[in-house]
């Protein structure tokens, strides 16, 4: 059975000060709520406060982005090892605005995928189509290269140590959410991808997120279809209230 994961990437949100006074909010508003997992995806000067404050709760912390060297001159980047000491359990590989806006390839993120696993870190892989390819009828012909290419000699023992999200361009940040079915319809071809590449056991262990304008009034149907494991939630997750609804889309009478 997978655990459904509801994620919270705040992309370049939320400073140090602002992150103090969410996760004051947020920790009572989710501490008796059960079934669901919880991760915060916080610029990276957030956190290690991030991680101080979540301590001891069930609040999981990530990173936005890392890279695939242990250490070197490299300036700006950060390294596995480096997440790992905050501790980071997860980081987020290959979002679409690092593909358009810093030159994120399939091959990076690959090399990425390959160095944070060495370090017990669970990559949450961003895959997703443009408006464009969508109305073209390309969006399979796009992500499930994206897929192919980012498990590129990745060896997975249980297919629990990796996390997909499914994020079509067009939905994100324009309030234009894919229907349940359209992001069904996809992340179960996603599965169906990686059974064909490992097998059945490890397709039907990897969680596969929606991500694209999740908002509380939109979490309840999406998380009814049967492929789709958890959301990556980019603006509704900076404001504790709101991000809270989405986390207890269950108190909505979903199952
Ligand atoms: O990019 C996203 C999450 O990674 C989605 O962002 P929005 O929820 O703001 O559309």
């Amino acid at each position: 059975m997978r655990h459904p994961l509801i994620a919270g990437n705040w992309k370049m949100y939320n400073n140090v000060s602002e992150t103090m006074r969410f996760f004051d909010d947020f920790i009572k508003l989710v501490e008796n709520l059960e079934g669901v997992e919880i991760a915060i995806f916080p610029p990276f000067t957030s956190l290690w406060e991030a991680a101080k404050k979540t301590a001891g709760t069930k609040i999981k912390i990530g990173a936005q982005n890392v890279h695939w060297e242990e250490k070197g001159a490299f300036t700006g980047e950060i390294s596995p090892n480096m997440l790992k000491e905050i501790p980071c359990e997860y980081v987020i590989i290959g979002h679409s605005e690092r593909r358009q806006h810093f030159a994120e390839s399939d091959e990076t993120v690959n090399k990425k995928v390959r160095a944070v696993l060495k370090h017990g870190i669970k990559p949450v892989i961003c895959v997703g189509e443009n408006l464009k390819q969508r109305e073209e009828n390309l969006t399979l012909k796009v992500v499930l290269p994206q897929v192919r290419k980012a498990l590129a000699d990745v060896e997975l023992l249980s297919g629990e140590e990796i996390v997909f999200a499914y994020e079509p361009i067009w939905a994100i940040g324009t309030g234009k959410v894919a229907t349940p079915e359209d992001a069904q319809e996809v992340i179960k071809s996603i599965r169906k991808e990686i059974e064909t590449l490992y097998n059945k056991n490890i397709a039907e262990n990897i969680r596969i997120l929606y991500g694209g304008s999740v908002k509380p009034d939109n979490i309840k149907a999406l998380m009814q279809e049967r492929d789709i494991d958890g959301v990556l939630v980019g603006g509704a997750s900076v404001d504790p209230q709101s991000f809270y609804k989405i986390c207890a889309y269950k108190e909505q009478g979903v199952e």
